[in-house]
């Protein structure tokens, strides 16, 4: 018998695997293709509290995302791991340098409020891996899992390649679901 978790252990694995395989032609045109989808979401036009995040692992690049969202005044946030391994959302204040974490990722510095996560219109999660009922599989850490199991913020779109839908997920009882996964080939909506 394979558990769900030894399940989504070698997923995660094949999956990441993909994800960096992708040349940079691949990476830019999903990441443009990101940019170009996101308006069509549901009411683009009264969300101003954005969550995002910065790349890392092959992940979609968000920086024109995040260009998008300044130059349309909204007010962006990025995870933040704090210092009891907890995630949280914290100002990205445009040119305040950035700290890296444990992981090696940029986030912004101790001094960046937190912004309460029921409060955000928009968290744009980094997937690993998602399928179309809106299950996703992140790094393993559960730290958006964990971050969102209390008052979900507005909506909840992943980001990803579309090399990284699967079937089906293992769903276990933790896992919060998407209301869209965004790819290079447009927004999905998800459901059962
Ligand atoms: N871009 C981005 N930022 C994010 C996340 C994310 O998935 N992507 N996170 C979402 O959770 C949080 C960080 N979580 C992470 C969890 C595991 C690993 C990771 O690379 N683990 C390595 C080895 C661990 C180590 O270096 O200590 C690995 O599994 O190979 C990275 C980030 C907060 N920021
Ligand atoms: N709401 C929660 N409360 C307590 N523990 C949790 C919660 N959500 C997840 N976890 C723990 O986190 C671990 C990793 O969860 P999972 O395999 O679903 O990670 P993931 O969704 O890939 O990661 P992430 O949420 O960081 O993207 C689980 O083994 C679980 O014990």
């Amino acid at each position: 018998m394979t558990s769900p978790d030894q399940l989504k252990t070698q997923l995660r694995r094949e999956l990441r695997e993909r994800r960096r395989a992708l040349d940079p032609a691949r990476q830019q045109g999903a990441a443009r293709a990101a940019a170009l989808a996101l308006p069509a979401l549901p009411d683009w036009d009264r969300i101003a509290r954005i969550a995002l995040y910065l790349p890392a692992d092959g992940e979609v690049d968000t920086r024109d995302i995040a260009h998008l969202c300044r130059a349309t005044g909204r007010t962006l946030y990025l995870p933040r791991v704090g210092a009891r391994g907890e995630l949280h959302f914290a100002l990205w204040r445009e040119g305040v340098p950035l700290h890296s974490n444990r992981y090696g990722i940029p986030e912004p510095p101790p001094s960046a409020p937190r912004g309460d996560t029921a409060t955000l219109d928009l968290v744009l999660l980094p997937l690993v891996g998602w399928d179309r009922r809106g299950n996703r599989l992140g790094m393993g850490g559960g730290y958006y899992d964990r971050a969102l199991a209390g008052p979900r913020p507005g909506l909840l779109v992943g980001l990803a390649h579309g090399v990284q839908e699967v079937e089906r997920l293992p769903a276990q009882a933790w896992d919060v679901r998407l209301d869209y996964v965004l790819t290079e080939q447009g927004l999905h909506r998800c459901g059962d």
